[in-house]
């Protein structure tokens, strides 16, 4: 069997989250095949999803003229993996910013670019739930989880701040687990679809 991984490509790191996609399934034993998607008509057919980072602003405003809204939020919706990192956490979860259309698939509040000016950009060794040694997380003015709902567990904070997030099969990342070459939560996404 194999397992059919589709990387939203409208913006962002797509070919790193391909490769970090196909590369997990390598270390669990999983066939994976992997789509960029830029259209409506392929998230339906895929097993997994990924919404890599990028501008949540732009991302969300091309998912929805391109018709794939409605299609992530159906593949969540059904229990589908999904792996959201970055813009693509801020562009599922909720977020008060009105330039960008969130999905609200996440229930998790998100705050864009909540480390700010001299942070902008960082890394850090974070201990994620699940994993069993610290997790190099690459941070690019990354947003912060700033509460979650009843069905939504925090996998990792830093200084306090929840980093990153689990709902079911749906992983969302503040940072960008596609730019190192630790697949760890690439393949926590991949679970369960080993048989
Ligand atoms: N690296 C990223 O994805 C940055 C996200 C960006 N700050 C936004 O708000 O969309």
């Amino acid at each position: 069997m194999s397992v059919l991984v589709g990387v939203v490509g409208v913006q962002g790191d797509v070919s790193e989250h391909r490769e970090a996609f196909r590369r997990a399934g390598e270390a669990l034993g999983i066939d994976v095949e992997t789509v960029g998607i830029r259209g409506s008509g392929v998230v339906p057919d895929c097993d997994v999803i990924g919404v890599p980072g990028g501008e949540s602003t732009t991302i969300s405003r091309l998912l929805r003229t391109e018709g794939i809204d409605e299609e992530v939020r159906q593949h969540v919706e059904n229990g589908g993996g999904t792996l959201a990192t970055c813009a693509g956490l801020i562009v599922l979860g909720n977020t008060d910013d009105d330039r960008v259309e969130s999905l609200g698939v996440i229930d998790a509040d998100v705050e864009r670019n909540a480390f700010g000016g001299q942070r902008e950009s960082f890394e850090a060794d974070i201990d994620l739930n699940g994993l069993d040694k610290p997790f190099h997380a690459v941070f690019i003015r990354a947003p912060v989880v700033s509460d979650v709902g009843d069905d939504t567990d925090v996998l990792a904070e830093l200084r306090g701040d929840t980093v990153a997030v689990k709902q079911g099969n749906v992983v969302g990342t503040a940072f960008h687990p596609e730019l190192t070459d630790d697949h760890r939560i690439h393949e926590l996404v991949l679970r369960g679809y080993d048989d």
